[in-house]
């Protein structure tokens, strides 16, 4: 490393602990009586304490008591006070960082106002040169990433003196407290290992095809895969490369795209007919005033922070969505989504306050998810006419498994290490001074890939995504993923449309458009809100109280059984070198 960059880092290492200097300052200032967990109860009165008991069952008033101390932050003194200010300063600073971030185009240097979206992404999306794939990579992780690396470790200095505060040890346990169950994180590393040969499978017969594109220098037979080149800035979702990647090129196309530009659709129409197929499992559809209140689409000239959210203003009348949506599948999964956040608000708006969450934040990311198994389905673009024709066989099916795959299955190794970084981070076990080599480590270990351009730690590539950046925690989506096909398979029996023993009702064929049957089941697990056990909501769907993978398994088991012949045929080996060759290659 050259003797500038040790200044550099020197210099970061430096003024980061002056910040941390100046944070312990303040919280040695006068601290009185800390407000511990357990004594919170004493803030209800008593006449409130009746109300809530006359309204919500024993277990519930428990419940309101465990909620009520994590939900209501308290200002006990003035430390207490400071460091909410000062960890709000800083979430804020770097989250404006990321939405802020532009860069210049790779081949026009004097255009330089290309925003993540729908420039930058787009670039990721559709460009195949190499080159220029790399430059837009790394020049987004030196504008939004490096810069905020200092006030990240300062955030999680702030995060755990927070949670300390709450009678958690760090704030990785105040993060799964949310989940209610001690082996919670024991259960989705074991899941993520349990699903980790099928990603192998897909993760091998991608590099493959990648290779026959950029050629044997650029993607190695045993190695990784180059972050840069798989359609997506975070390497999350391979759909954007599905061209390159599709088993049978001369079946129908089931890309409804430029179907969708064509028939006139437009960001206000993606959400209404999402908003029908609600409607037509009998469950709510978004009030008048959602159609005025949300931003639908990114406002021409003005610099938006784009990234998709849904809003509950919490008056049981006000929901909202902010999407930057541009017409096209993948946006049209996204408005699904969003939508099932509002559907959980609309179906829990009657609760206390304190109830209306999720049954675990994994549930809230689920319910759109659903729906969009379903609405991907060829039978069901084409039953709302969006495909003209599409085949019914075993090809057309591999297909769409892989299509599916290149958003379900490449997203969990992704979906799981972004959380397991940062309790890491947040238990001590990973150190400012190895940031990046832990997480390129996981990046290679889980996902088996790796960055294009060398890496230090000057750089911060973590927070080139926004909910590092944005204090937005991630483990709920990889809990989604499972989730969303267990409810699925649910709802698929529900509505007849799948059936174990019959090869004409696979999982993955099953379309639950209009069955309310399947709508009154979804709703009366989302109408509990957070008011019960996760467990028994689950249990009340699906019939389980467990998360489990065995729903996603059999939904993929052709694409996997398909995968494991192909990469034989082509003598492509499952899996990549180990990590400490790829340390080796790249000294
Ligand atoms: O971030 C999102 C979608 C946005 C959101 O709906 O999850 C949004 C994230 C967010 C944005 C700003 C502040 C807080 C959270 N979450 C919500 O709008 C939300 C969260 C909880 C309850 C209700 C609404 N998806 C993730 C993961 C994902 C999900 C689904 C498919 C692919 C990938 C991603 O893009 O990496
Ligand atoms: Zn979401």
């Amino acid at each position: 490393m050259g003797k500038t960059r040790l200044l550099v880092l020197l210099l970061c290492l430096c003024f980061c602990t002056v910040l941390n200097e100046a944070i312990q300052q303040l919280s040695s200032g006068t601290t009185e009586g800390v407000a511990k967990a357990g004594n919170s109860s004493q803030n209800l009165t008593e006449e409130e304490a009746q109300l809530f008991l006359q309204k919500i069952d024993e277990e519930g008033a428990r419940r309101a008591n465990i909620y009520n101390h994590l939900s209501w932050s308290f200002q006990t003194n003035i430390t207490d006070y400071n460091r909410e200010k000062l960890l709000s300063s800083i979430t804020s600073n770097m989250g404006e960082t990321y939405s802020k971030g532009k860069i210049c185009d790779f081949f026009n240097s004097s255009k330089c106002d290309l925003s993540l979206e729908p420039e930058i992404e787009h670039i990721m999306k559709t460009s195949r040169n190499y080159d220029e794939l790399k430059y837009v990579w790394k020049t987004w992780r030196d504008k939004v990433g490096r810069p905020v690396r200092c006030q990240f470790s300062e955030m999680v200095e702030l995060l755990n003196e927070a949670a300390a505060y709450n009678g958690f040890e760090t704030a990785a346990d105040y993060w799964l407290f949310d989940y209610e169950s001690k082996s919670f994180e024991n259960d989705v590393e074991r899941i993520a290992k349990q699903l980790h040969p099928l990603y192998e499978q897909l993760h091998a017969y991608t590099r493959r095809k990648l290779r026959e594109i950029y050629g044997e220098d650029k993607i190695s037979k045993t190695g990784p895969i180059p972050a840069h080149v798989t359609g997506n800035m975070w390497a999350q979702s391979w759909i954007n490369i599905y061209d390159i990647l599709v088993p049978y090129p001369n079946k129908t196309s089931i890309d409804v795209s430029e179907t969708m530009v064509n028939q006139g659709y437009t960001p206000k129409i993606m959400f209404k007919k999402a908003d029908d197929f609600f409607a037509s499992l009998g469950l709510e559809r978004v009030p008048d005033s959602f159609w005025n209140n949300s931003l639908l689409e990114k406002p021409s000239g003005r610099d938006l922070v784009c990234h998709a959210n849904a809003w509950d203003f919490s008056d049981g009348k006000d929901f909202r969505i902010k999407q930057c949506t541009r017409v096209n599948q993948n946006d049209f999964s996204t408005v699904h989504h969003e939508l099932g956040h509002v559907q959980y608000y609309l179906q829990y708006k009657h609760l206390p306050h304190i109830f209306r969450r999720g049954a675990n934040p994994g549930f809230h990311e689920a319910i759109g998810d659903v729906l969009d198994l379903s609405v991907s389905t060829p039978k069901h673009l084409h039953k709302v006419g969006l495909l003209e024709t599409y085949d019914i066989d075993d090809e057309a099916d591999i297909n769409f498994l892989l299509k599916t795959a290149t958003r379900k299955v490449a997203f969990l190794p992704y979906g799981y290490l972004i959380d397991k970084y940062r309790w890491n981070i947040l238990r001590g076990l990973i150190t400012p001074q190895n940031y990046t080599k832990a997480w390129w480590k996981y990046r290679y270990e889980y996902q088996g890939i790796e960055p294009p351009v060398e890496r230090t730690e000057l750089d911060f590539d973590p927070a080139a995504k926004k909910h590092v950046s944005g204090n937005i925690r991630y483990i709920r989506y990889f809990a989604a993923h499972i989730l969303q096909f267990q409810f699925h398979k649910a709802l698929c029996l529900l509505a007849k449309e799948y059936d174990a023993n019959d090869p004409n009702k696979p999982l993955h064929r099953c379309d639950i458009y209009q069955s309310k049957e399947a709508g009154k089941a979804l709703k009366e697990m989302m109408s509990l809100g957070r008011s019960k056990h996760w467990k028994e909501a689950l249990k009340l769907l699906t019939g389980t109280d467990q998360l489990d993978a065995s729903a996603l398994r059999e939904y993929f088991l052709p694409l996997e059984n398909w995968l494991k012949a192909n990469n034989e045929e082509h003598g492509e080996i499952a899996g990549w070198d180990g990590y400490e060759t790829w340390l080796q290659k790249n000294k």
